[in-house]
């Protein structure tokens, strides 16, 4: 009789951004860890996720969103993509499958050929949002990125829904060195409660702010106390002060949505009450710093 052996290893998400990566990895997860939002590039660091199953272990790396890069932050968020690639067993590129028009990915054929190129290991293609494409693009659609670059497979999904996940899942694992369980089955993150906690604080400040706000803000935790309730204090980065009064809003209304939805969902995540705290501070250009930069472990 032979048994299936267990394997265990490193899988890297790329894709463009808005493809849906976040959404994917808190639905393999069975949790909210990274963020989701409908802005693109919300994801700024890497998140792993680790998912076991009964003769599997997966170590999932959410990358920020490869796209060009102008700026210092973004460039960073490339950098910070492409280095988790080196680490990676199998890479999971994820693309938004309602793409269809072929014009539209005509233009960014170059670009992820250019990211292509450079693996050296299995690419398992995920096409996601198919519950948004017509049924009758989704073999077209597929023969075009099957021209585009020799996956080790290709499976329609949609992470919204939770469809496909199971094969794809499978095709991932399949390319998985045979190893050892490293992590309890119990934790599904090596992210702190600290970090989700600003990333919720982010989210919501990209939910209910537009323009180049969310894009200009950070988020730092300056101190995060354990009790009944959890004392978080934790400081908004902008770039300039038009931005703070937006942030502050009306009588202080933006600020306290901010809180009172921030405050919702930490209480959730920890299964406590939490006391918020939030100051805003204006630092000028400070996507442009490297100092702070690397406080967000960016740098
Ligand atoms: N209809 C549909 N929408 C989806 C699906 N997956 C994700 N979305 C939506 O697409 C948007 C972007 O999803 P995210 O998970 O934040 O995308 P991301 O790739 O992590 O984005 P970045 O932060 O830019 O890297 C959100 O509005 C999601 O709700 C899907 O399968 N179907």
């Amino acid at each position: 009789m032979t048994t299936t052996p267990h394997r265990s290893g490193v899988a890297a998400i790329i894709g463009p951004p808005n493809a849906g990566k976040s959404t994917l990895l808190n639905h393999l997860l069975g949790q909210k860890i990274a963020i989701v939002t409908p802005k693109p590039q919300t994801t700024r660091n890497r998140i792993m996720g680790i998912v076991t199953g009964t003769s599997y272990q997966m170590i999932l790396l959410d990358t920020p969103g490869l796209h060009a890069a102008r700026e210092e932050m973004n460039r960073q968020m490339v950098r910070v993509a492409l280095e988790s690639l080196a680490e990676a067993d199998v890479i999971l590129f994820l693309v938004d499958g309602a793409d269809w028009a072929e014009k539209k990915r005509e233009q960014r054929a170059e670009e992820f050929q250019g990211y292509l190129e450079k693996m050296t290991c299995p690419v398992v293609l995920a096409l996601n949002k198919v519950d948004l494409l017509p049924s009758a693009q989704l073999l077209p659609v597929m023969d075009w990125y099957r021209r585009l670059y020799p996956f080790a497979a290709m499976v329609p999904i949609s992470a919204l829904r939770g469809t496909g996940i199971d094969t794809l899942t499978d095709e991932l694992v399949a390319r998985l060195p045979v190893g050892p369980q490293y992590y309890p089955e119990d934790i599904p993150t090596d992210a702190s409660e600290r970090f989700i906690a600003a990333e919720i604080i982010r989210e919501k400040i990209f939910l209910l702010t537009r323009d180049e706000v969310p894009y200009s803000t950070a988020v730092i935790i300056d101190s995060f106390e354990e009790g009944e309730p959890v004392v978080i204090q934790a400081t908004i980065l902008v770039e300039r002060s038009s931005q703070k009064g937006i942030l502050v809003g009306q009588k202080g209304s933006m600020l306290a949505a901010i809180r009172k939805s921030a405050t919702r969902e930490i209480e959730q995540l920890l299964g406590c009450r939490v006391r918020l705290h939030l100051w805003i501070k204006v630092r000028k250009n400070w996507t442009g710093n490297p100092a702070i930069l690397r406080e967000l472990g960016l740098g």
